[in-house]
């Protein structure tokens, strides 16, 4: 009788042994496989990235092209590789003058080792070019995501042209479709919390200091701001303009992430390796 109980503990325990090590192996594989799908996901979404900032490289800057604006971003360093490629080895360009937006965009410059501008010499921009988080159907971006949305507005303000570069995942009908961490707004520090809750009063929704991820506290931009990522109510029928003019009234404001009016044509790089073209 006792045999019988220590042979079936015995089996108990193999089956319970074999199944976790099953749902182990299980769960590794899924892990891996998980993993495997995101990685060759970011590989697609870098050649969509490559091909749309290379075509409008080629097609809007040319040797009538004398300044040119830098955006911030993963794509747009697509663009400047592209600007460099056509500097260093096809010997074209050798004047262009480029504004950067940001910090980063700055050193893109200089890494390429490209002509450095700015505004105080350079104020009359020919074309900029940029990146974005998303764009609507009437070709109003979100920008920021990066931290880098007001000089951003600064520069392409100043171009005639002001062209952005994305990859498919930017392309939506409507603003919150595909890009869910709110609208970033570049703030005094001093002032985030009465802005946030005017906001919140205003529109609705909720807006968040963006905190750092490796250092404690807040984000603190290239002016030495805050942010504040304000997540709109989903779904609901914005006026970009409007808003974009109320928050930019509200004292504390320095500069909004909504891009209104301001775009003149974005690429995308499609899935399919090919480019889509929006016009207002
Ligand atoms: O603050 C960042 C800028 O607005 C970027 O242009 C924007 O986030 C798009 O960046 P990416 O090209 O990396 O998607």
């Amino acid at each position: 009788m006792l045999s019988g109980f220590l042979r079936r503990g015995v089996q108990r325990a193999r089956f319970t042994f074999t199944q976790q090590l099953g749902e182990d192996l299980l769960s590794g594989a899924a892990a891996t496989l998980h993993t495997q799908i995101r990685m060759m996901d970011d590989i697609a979404l870098d050649a969509a990235k490559k091909t749309a900032a290379r075509t409008a490289v080629d097609q809007w800057v040319t040797e009538d092209t004398k300044i040119l604006g830098i955006g911030s971003g993963s794509t747009v360093v697509y663009a400047v590789q592209r600007i460099a490629e056509r500097v260093w080895k096809e010997g074209e360009l050798t004047d262009l003058i480029c504004v950067p937006s940001s910090y980063q965009a700055r050193h893109l410059i200089l890494d390429y080792n490209l002509n450095l501008g700015d505004l105080d010499r350079n104020p009359n921009i020919d074309v900029a070019i940029d990146g974005a988080d998303e764009v609507d159907r009437h070709m109003v971006l979100i920008k920021g995501g990066g931290g880098c949305l007001l000089q951003e507005k600064v520069v392409a303000s100043c171009a005639k042209h002001f062209i952005v570069v994305a990859d498919y995942t930017k392309n939506s009908i409507r603003l919150g479709e595909q890009w869910c961490r709110g609208v970033p707004i570049e703030v005094a520090p001093m002032a985030y919390v009465p802005i946030k809750l005017h906001i919140e009063a205003l529109f609705g929704g909720e807006a968040s200091l963006r905190m750092a991820k490796v250092k404690a506290g807040p984000i603190v931009t290239d002016n030495g701001n805050f942010l504040l990522d304000w997540k709109f109510i989903a779904n609901r029928e914005y006026d970009w303009d409007e808003v974009n003019r109320a928050i930019t009234l509200i004292p504390g404001v320095l500069e909004t992430g909504l891009f209104v009016n301001m775009a003149h044509k974005c690429y995308y790089g499609m899935a399919n390796g090919s480019v889509k073209v929006q016009n207002k």
